[in-house]
């Protein structure tokens, strides 16, 4: 059985906690029974030891599969990853719910994607990565009464995300404690308002509008000032014609959309001003987890 999940993008600015979509950049997964539990890792994460010893995706699937299987069994698992640890990208949401898809395939029990999302969230409480990474596309996410409710648009072809990864990790329970305890009403009504519009423009396709829709007063500054250079990153990406330029999910990876006809040449700019971190330009995942065989 194999299994692929694509990586994620939240908030996308001003849309703390609740919006966020899916890029094509993707985890993928294959397991077999086996006389022995056995792992092989390639691609982002290959060399950290804590993935082969403590891994968290193992440690989700196994606690499914007893409870779906009530069996003991071993497996091996082939981790092929090209989504970066603890840059933004949802790393963690897509281990969750190819953890937990792949415990019901293996047992060969269908699961609604909706179901999944809500077992999902039981390991991630916001649902703005876990959303995007099961049903692709463009999603605006909440959670009431433990449930997450959603509204999910695909993403056009007309335009791609270009990511500027640092070689720097920030883990997502840190970049929160950097956040205010308390924000005035002033940035409350901002960010209200600006999460509002740019819902609108993405459902819209309304390109012109998200450079003014995803500015943020409520996490981003405060993140970035760790990392000072993804300023200048967001600037350099916004003068060379990008539509908007966020800090993805948690961060350190600065996330930006362009229209195709763009992207390549603002990907060079950003290369060239920022040889040091890593540059890639990729389109939209609107198929979220898929299991292949
Ligand atoms: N491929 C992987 N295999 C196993 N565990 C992973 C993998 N990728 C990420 N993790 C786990 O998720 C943790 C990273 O989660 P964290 O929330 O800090 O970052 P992120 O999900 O990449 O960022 P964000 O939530 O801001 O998008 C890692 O420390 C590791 O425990
Ligand atoms: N909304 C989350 C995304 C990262 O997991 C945050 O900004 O902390």
């Amino acid at each position: 059985m194999r299994i692929s999940v694509p990586a994620t993008s939240a908030n996308l600015g001003p849309g703390f906690d609740t919006l966020g979509l899916a890029i094509s950049l993707h985890n993928q997964v294959s397991i077999k029974p086996s006389k022995f539990h056995s792992v092989s890792l390639k691609g982002e994460g290959s060399n950290n030891p804590v993935l082969k010893d403590n891994n968290m995706f193992i440690a989700i699937f196994n606690d499914f599969y007893h409870n779906l299987s009530q069996k003991k069994r071993h497996f091996r698992f082939e981790f092929s990853n090209e989504i970066p640890l603890s840059r933004g990208l949802g790393s963690s949401s897509a281990v969750i719910v190819s953890a937990i898809a792949s415990a019901y395939a293996i047992e060969g029990i269908k699961i609604e994607k909706e179901k999944l999302l809500n077992l999902a969230l039981a390991y991630e409480s916001h649902p703005d990565n876990i959303t995007p990474a099961v049903m692709g596309g463009f999603n605006v996410a909440t959670v009431h009464e433990n449930e997450v409710k959603f509204i999910k648009k695909d993403m056009p072809r007309s335009v791609k995300a270009i990511v500027v990864i640092p070689n720097r990790p920030m883990s997502t329970q840190l970049s929160r404690k950097a956040l205010p305890f308390k924000y005035s009403k002033e940035d409350t009504i901002f960010n209200i308002s600006h999460s509002s519009l740019l819902t609108a423009a993405f459902i819209n396709e309304d390109w012109e509008m998200l450079r003014n829709a995803s500015l943020d007063k409520i996490h981003q500054k405060y993140r970035m000032k760790q990392m000072p250079e993804l300023f200048d990153v967001q600037k350099t990406a916004l003068k060379h014609g990008a539509l908007m330029s966020t800090l993805s999910g948690s961060g350190s990876t600065l996330f930006s959309i362009a229209l195709n006809e763009d992207a390549k040449r603002i990907e060079s700019e950003l290369h060239k001003r920022f040889p040091h971190f890593r540059v890639l330009t990729r389109g939209f995942d609107n198929d979220g987890v898929v299991i292949k065989d």
